[in-house]
């Protein structure tokens, strides 16, 4: 597909970067400054610390006390500068984070009703927060780290060079050396950690889907099955993080002995050099200190790879969800007074190649009518839905709302005509009155007590706590015919003149149904409903039916 088109590679992972830092750039500077501080402070450390052992070894005049006292307040300095460190490092860790997951959720929200569907939500939820979390990471604290480390490597490679101007270039020269070598790490990395990510994203959706399903699961008796499927998922992944591990593990040896062999020849000519009386025990001190401060960088900057590596595969799982085609975002048109909806001659297939679901339809759902959609499973009501709201579009024809003096083609646009009752349980986790505020939330009380009388839900007054009920995940602690109830209220608190009812009464008893379509007779006078049912009784109360299996 398209999203799979999205440019990869480093570049792209650097721009990316580039756009999700902004407003935190100043913030990520000042961190960085903040470092160099740091990293000054501990080599006026070993400065200061050289002088006093030499005063303190008479090789050098003067007061050593005074060396001591200075030393004092550096360890003070570097303990204020390591708090304001963590204290920025947190709040920026935390904005990044609020800031890239409101883009992706904005985003995801925004996108097309159908193009998340080549991706399990599970898989989605994994990139939302790991991919997430690894480039808030990268941003906030490997990148300034990895700024701070080479800026404290090239300090510590000035000071090498006041000492002995030979030792450093042996550093320069095994350099082209390294990045022959780090090309074909990163390579190697970049695919297993690809293939991590993907692991650890599948049993996030094996998890996720099987709570969500766990009691299909369990009246299929299919428990070990998928706990079975979750531990192969989790040896797969165990197996790809073990090959990974090895071969990081096998390249870190290899650094650490190239950094013990020069440690040992660092100290070997100093010693050489001390016995010589060439340098004095005060440079010896600062020259080993120095060896450790080009050392510790180099190997930090090595240990920082594998976290750049997995940033780079999780900006690219993240610029695929953001690739996600978007609809358009545009003011509301309403129309003035309650439309027809004339659906003009339209073909409309989901996929290429596929049977078209609709050839040449044509139908217009007259003005505060009431039209039953009837057919057979499968022959398109539901599809029906979505054309009228917008969510698909036809790919000949064109389905126009018109009043007298007005018309326009439906889009995202003219969303706010129409309420939305939609097959099975909707209801969202939270009160009942969150859930009726979202049909409206400027309702008043006395609009949901009427939108639940209306919808035949008065068992809500009945509740202990009433609207103020608390209702679990899809509606659970609720009956489904209840939670239907509920939804419909949710609907008619919307203000608009088309009403779409998708099976939104498959969980009503006879008697309950009609008092339903009774009371909406009598409220909603003037407004256009459209049912897609299968319950004969439902066509019997219409002033049409629309059969799309003939
Ligand atoms: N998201 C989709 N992607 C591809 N094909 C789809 C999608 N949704 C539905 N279809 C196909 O479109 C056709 C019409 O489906 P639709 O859901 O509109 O039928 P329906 O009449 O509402 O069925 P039911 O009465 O079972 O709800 C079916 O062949 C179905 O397989």
């Amino acid at each position: 597909m398209k999203v799979k088109n999205a440019v990869h590679g480093v570049r792209g992972g650097l721009a990316y970067l580039k756009r999700v830092s902004c407003g935190f750039r100043k913030k990520i500077v000042g961190y960085c400054l903040l470092g160099l501080l740091s990293v000054s402070l501990s080599l006026g450390f070993i400065g200061v610390s050289k002088w006093v052992i030499d005063a303190a070894t008479g090789t050098m005049e003067g007061s050593w006390g005074i060396g001591i006292v200075l030393l004092a307040g550096l360890v003070v300095l570097q303990l204020v500068c390591d708090g304001i460190d963590n204290w920025m490092s947190v709040g920026m860790q935390v904005g990044v984070g609020n800031r890239l997951r409101h883009r992706l959720f904005a985003r995801l929200l925004q996108s097309r009703w159908n193009a998340m569907e080549q991706f399990h939500t599970g898989d989605v939820m994994n990139r939302i927060e790991k991919d997430v979390s690894s480039v808030v990471g990268m941003l906030t604290v490997s990148l300034p780290s990895f700024v701070v480390t080479g800026m404290q490597l090239l300090a510590a490679f000035v000071f090498f060079c006041f000492l002995d101007a030979r030792l450093p270039w042996v550093v320069v020269g095994v350099f082209p050396l390294f990045l022959w070598i780090g090309r074909f790490y990163l390579k190697r990395m970049y695919r297993y950690t690809s293939k991590i990510r993907k692991s650890d994203s599948r049993i996030q959706s094996i998890i996720q889907e099987s709570l969500q399903l766990r009691s299909v699961i369990k009246a299929l008796e299919q428990n070990d099955r998928y706990i079975g499927k979750l531990d192969r998922q989790q040896k797969t992944l165990q197996a790809r993080l073990m090959q990974r591990t090895r071969f990081s593990i096998l390249t870190r040896t290899c650094v650490s002995a190239a950094f013990a062999v020069g440690y040992l020849i660092a100290f070997v000519w100093g010693t050489v050099h001390l016995h010589q009386g060439l340098i004095t025990f005060g440079t010896m001190a600062a020259f080993l200190q120095l060896v450790g401060k080009v050392q510790r960088p180099i190997l930090d900057m090595a240990r920082m790879l594998p976290s750049w590596v997995e940033v780079f595969a999780s900006i690219d799982r993240l610029r695929e969800l953001e690739a996600l085609p978007q609809e358009r975002e545009a003011a509301q048109v309403l129309s003035p007074t309650t439309p027809d909806v004339v659906v003009d001659k339209i073909d409309f297939g989901y996929d290429k190649g596929e049977a078209l679901v609709f050839r040449q339809f044509s139908y217009c759902f007259r003005a505060g009518s009431r039209v039953a959609v009837m057919g057979e499973t499968g022959r398109g009501k539901t599809t029906l839905v979505r054309l009228l709201l917008a969510f698909a579009v036809p790919q000949s024809g064109n389905i126009r709302l018109c009043t007298t003096d007005w018309e326009v083609e439906v889009s995202a646009e003219t969303r706010c005509n129409f309420t939305y009752v939609p097959q099975g349980n909707t209801l969202f986790s939270g009160t009942i009155r969150d859930n009726l505020l979202m049909g409206n939330p400027e309702a008043t009380e006395e609009d949901m007590v009427c939108a639940l009388h209306t919808a035949v839900a008065g068992f809500v007054f009945d509740l202990p706590s009433g609207m103020d009920t608390l209702v679990g995940e899809q509606g659970s602690g609720l009956s489904e015919g209840q939670a239907q109830r509920i939804a419909i209220a949710r609907a008619l608190l919307r203000p608009a003149f088309i009403l779409l009812f998708d099976e939104a009464t498959s969980a009503l008893d006879a008697d309950t149904e009609l008092r339903l379509l009774e009371n909406l007779k009598k409220h909603c006078a003037g407004k256009t409903f459209i049912f897609v049912t299968h319950h004969t009784a439902v066509a019997e109360r219409c002033d049409a039916v629309l059969r799309l299996d003939v």
